[in-house]
């Protein structure tokens, strides 16, 4: 191609007047940015802030989820955006993608999605969003309430409030129990998201004079399966009614029941029901492993002995069915040795050493948690290698929920159910729930036999005897005519 008479290269000089446009162009383009800079900086901050509400909530409507990719590809505030991205979250999960708008748009929503796919920053980001709407201060009180089952999911979900709130001005609080109800009671008052278990709330509502919740925004309620399960339907039905009518509720968990859907009756308006894996082939995460053994009773405690001595460098949590089981087989696998740090957590603890507990099970690289069900439900604990269930759980959901500990966001993970004979029920229940469950044998070469030893550890322990005793454990020798607890039926 030959070459214009302007173009480099053709010896011609540039039309002056042509540059002088250009130039003039941008200079006047640089003024006005410079004349609308100054005008935002006589405008109070509040006013900014306001102006840029209105744009974001004018981009509410056109939320399209199939463009969703990236949380910057919600309308959310400069002050959330920061905070997820400082706390390495960039690309929405699917039940992220599927509720953050619909939240937005002021919908109730009741989402359920597999454990570990991400349920937490689905309402924590429309509730930060919530109040930066309404510009709301540490003056104005209570504006969103988000009540857990236990005192542990509480706990982690307002540490992940303040990581990703960090950038935002208003306060949080934690109401668990455990503390002086008087010192929770000054403080409340100036909470404006509460993190809080049922029963402490209710306690404050009843008794705490100054407590009120009359400009709530809104209420999240996290696993409320589990709220339910653990007999606080009256509990909720009566906080519920302490609550003004006109609010937002989200209802998230990873497995529904018959009273969620009663709780979602009463408490929502019009729900957005959101199940995202509602058509996939299994309940459980696609990484997870699922295995079970069937063993007899006087094996079990050498099946998991056994265990823990192959898998010395990994991360396990282990449960039972009850916090005296946990308590006395804590300290008999104290007395074993396996190698592998033990740790117990139960509801008989005091709350400093339930939070030691967990803090400690979340830094460790290799270790054991011996715990009950108040560490089935939500709680994250990174990098857990293996779940096992001691005893056989309660229900499918349970099972789910416990397994659920491990394969969380895009990780793998094994579980491991044991069962007695009498309890092979549990495996049609599981896979009438979508659980891919295959059995496995346990190979005798590998079994090693504690049975003689904590024959002499018990022998020599009376303590440990009484304790075996209290947690009804029937062991051949002890020759108690006690009924089996649960778990060991
Ligand atoms: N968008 C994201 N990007 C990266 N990591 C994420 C994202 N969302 C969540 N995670 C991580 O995934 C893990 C599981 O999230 P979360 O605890 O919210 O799951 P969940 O669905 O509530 O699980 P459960 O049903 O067991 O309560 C957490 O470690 C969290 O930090």
């Amino acid at each position: 191609m030959g070459k214009t008479a302007n173009s480099p290269g053709s010896g011609a000089r540039p039309d002056p007047v042509r540059s002088f446009n250009r130039w003039k162009k941008k200079h006047s383009h640089r003024q006005n940015k410079k004349k609308q800079l100054r005008k935002q900086l006589k405008k109070p901050e509040w006013q900014v802030e306001r102006e840029s509400i209105s744009r974001l909530m004018q981009n509410y409507e056109k939320i399209n989820v199939n463009e969703i990719t990236r949380f910057s590809d919600f309308p959310l505030s400069k002050k959330t955006l920061k905070g997820l991205q400082e706390a390495q979250y960039r690309l929405v999960t699917e039940i992220q993608k599927q509720t953050i708008g619909l939240a937005l748009q002021g919908k109730d929503v009741l989402g359920a999605a597999k454990t570990g796919s991400g349920k937490t920053l689905a309402f924590l980001v429309p509730v930060l969003e919530a109040l930066y709407r309404l510009q709301w201060t540490s003056t104005d009180g209570l504006g969103v309430l988000i009540i857990s089952p236990t005192r542990e999911l509480a706990y982690q979900t307002f540490e992940v409030l303040r990581k990703v709130g960090k950038n935002h001005d208003f306060s949080a609080g934690l109401i668990i129990g455990g503390k002086d109800l008087k010192h929770e009671a000054e403080r409340i008052n100036n909470i404006n998201i509460l993190v809080c278990t049922p029963g402490r709330l209710l306690q404050h509502m009843d008794e705490t004079v100054s407590f009120h919740a009359t400009d709530l925004q809104m209420l999240v309620l996290d696993e409320a399966d589990r709220i339910l399960d653990m007999g606080f339907a009256d509990t909720m039905n009566a906080v519920i009614e302490n609550l003004p009518k006109k609010r937002q509720t989200l209802l998230f968990s990873a497995t529904q029941t018959k009273s969620v859907k009663d709780l979602a009756r009463l408490s929502l308006k019009n729900p957005e029901y959101v199940w995202v894996h509602e058509k996939a082939k299994y309940s459980t995460p696609a990484t997870l492993e699922q295995n079970y053994i069937v063993c007899e009773l006087q094996q079990k405690i050498s099946v998991l002995y056994s265990f823990l001595r192959s898998h010395l460098k990994k991360k396990s949590i282990v449960f039972f069915s009850s916090c005296k089981e946990v308590q006395y087989l804590y300290r008999v696998f104290c007395r074993l040795r396996p190698g592998v740090s033990i740790l117990a957590l139960h509801g008989r603890q005091q709350q400093m050493r339930r939070m030691e507990v967990y803090n400690e099970f979340v830094r460790k690289r290799a270790a054991v948690l011996f715990a009950t069900d108040i560490a089935a439900r939500g709680l994250d604990f990174p990098a857990v290698n293996w779940v096992l269930q001691f005893d056989c759980p309660e229900d499918a959901n349970t099972y789910i929920h416990r397994a659920g500990r491990t394969a969380r966001y895009k990780e793998d993970g094994e579980a491991l159910l044991i069962l007695l004979p009498s309890e092979k029920a549990m495996v049609q229940q599981l896979l009438q729930k979508k659980v891919p469950v295959k059995e496995i044998k346990i190979n005798p070469e590998k079994l090693i036999d504690v049975q003689k030893k904590l024959e002499s550890i018990l022998a020599q322990d009376q303590d440990l005897k009484e304790r075996a005793q209290r947690a009804g454990v029937q062991w051949r020798d002890l020759g108690s005519s006690q009924p089996p607890p649960p778990g060991f039926r």
